[in-house]
Parts: structure tokens; sequence; C-alpha cells
């Protein structure tokens, strides 16, 4: 089993935190949290590692949702069509959903920094151990339960991949609201670099358990300004509420304590 913790510290951005860091969140005993700063000169090379394997069937896209924290494309876990293999996992695991998280403006946004740099936002690519555990709500129970990759995204030119769900946001603006989404291929989200850095960590929104073989990729993918603007223009809130912007959806860093990042390349 594995402990539960977040002790979320000072804000280091001075961001407007997420109403759901405001209260004080410290469970004793976290040992692995999630995010963290990854300090380039300290991650070690692990000539071990395996390239990443990544097989999506883009026919088992299911919807898109707005679930009051970011805006979630979901997936039919049901089946291995849609899996990831190697890198440092043991298992293969399967696509269960992605999500972002962004800023109120591009200085901020996403959970992990990179030499304390952060981009205006982060992709999280959320899989879960198959071979070993009955379903996701099991698999995020355990150690080695999950397997997030994260891709950060940065200021640059329009992405055409990330445009289709863009076109789609309109129809999830509030809490709660979702709509059918049948064929998406969430590779194009990823940068063919194959290099990473990977860490044990945990979710970094509620539960917060530690179970993430967190994957990070090195290379930024590029959207613009627009399309960043229109994460910026979902809610937080359901319809008929006092409507507050969802953004700052992110988590602050969490002590590395004792852990060490490995990286993939030289
Ligand atoms: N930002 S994250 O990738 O760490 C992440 C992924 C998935 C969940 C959902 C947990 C649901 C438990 O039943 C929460 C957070
Ligand atoms: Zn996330």
């Amino acid at each position: 089993p594995c402990s539960l913790a977040a002790c979320s510290r000072k804000n280091t951005r001075n961001a407007s935190l997420h109403p759901l860091w405001q209260s004080p969140l410290t469970i004793p005993g976290g040992t692995r949290q999630s995010p963290i700063n990854i300090q380039w000169r300290d991650s070690v090379y692990d000539p071990f590692l395996k390239p990443l394997k990544i097989s999506y069937d883009p026919t088992t896209c299911l919807h898109i949702w707005n679930n009051g924290y970011s805006f979630l494309v979901e997936f039919d876990d049901s089946t291995d069509r849609s899996i990831i293999v190697g890198g440092p996992l043991e298992n293969q695991y399967r696509l269960k959903q992605f999500h972002f998280h962004w800023g109120a403006i591009n200085d901020w946004g996403s959970e992990h920094t990179v030499d304390s740099k952060f981009y205006p936002a982060e992709l999280h690519l959320v899989h879960w151990n198959a071979v070993e555990y009955p379903n996701f709500e099991e698999a995020v129970m355990e150690g080695n339960g999950l397997a997030v990759i994260g891709v950060f995204l940065k200021l640059g030119a329009r992405h055409e991949g990330l445009q289709t769900l863009v076109d789609a946001l309109p129809a999830v603006r509030h809490k709660d609201t979702v709509i059918e989404f049948d064929v998406f291929d969430p590779s194009c989200l990823i940068p063919s670099c194959p290099d990473y850095w990977t860490y044990a960590g945990s979710l970094t929104t509620p539960p917060l358990t530690e179970s993430v073989t967190w994957i990070i990729k090195k290379k930024p993918i590029e959207v613009d300004e627009d399309q960043l603007e229109a994460f910026r223009t979902l809610l937080f809130t359901s319809d008929g509420e006092e409507e507050r912007r969802m953004v700052d959806n992110f988590r602050p860093l969490q002590p590395l304590m004792n852990r060490t990042v490995r990286s993939s390349f030289h």
C-alpha cells in the first residue's frame, strides 16, 4: 500500500492558488509527492532505461469532459488497444485519459519545472497497470499502479492536432459537461524526440496517492497564444453558478526528499 501525503509548500510563483490548495493539506508520511522541479544537472543517466513504446488506437477515444479541475479526454480501457510499454516500466500500461494544467498567463502553468523554469501548460497522459490490477481505481492505490507521461507546452507555432481539442472546448465550458469525441490519436501530442526523465511520484490532485511512475518528455510541444487562451475560457464552475475561470489548476512544487530523477539520455 502506498501512503497518502501532501505538504504543499509556499507557492514559489505567487500564482493565485487553485482553491483546492488554499486549505493547508498536509497528510503526514508523504515521501514521493508530485510535482517536483527537475534539476537537469542532478538527473542521472540510466543506460538500462529502454525506449518508451507508445501504441494508441484512435478509435478507443470516448469523450471530452470538464470535471471541475481540468478538461479530460477519456478512453475505452477495457482492452489493451491503447498501451505504453518499455521505458522505466516493468509492465504494459493502458491509456485511461489525458488532461492538461495551465496558468492564467504564459509565465506559469506547468506542474513540473525544469531548472526552475515553468512552461505555460503541461499535458498528462494517464495509464494504469492492467497486468497486475483489475481496474484503474485499484491501480490508483498501488505504488506501481500508474504511469503518467508529462509533456510541456510552450508558446510557438499553432498545433494542428491540439486544434481539434480546442474546437470542442466551448461545448465543455462548464463543470460536469461532456461531449462525445469519437476518434483522436493522442500520440500527435507527444514529441518524436525519445528523451525523457523519470521518477517515482504521486497524483497531483486528490487523492494524491503515491502510485505514479512519472515519464517527463524532455522536448516540449509548441502551441500558439489562441490555443492557450482557449484553455482559459473554461470554467471551474457549473452552469448557473457564479463563473470562475479555469486557470492556475496546477499544484505547488513538492520536496524531492530521498529521490533521484533518472534520464534516458546523456
Ligand atoms: N494530475 S495527475 O496526472 O497526477 C492525475 C491523474 C489522474 C487523477 C485521477 C485520480 C482518480 C482517482 O480515483 C488525478 C490526478
Ligand atoms: Zn495532471
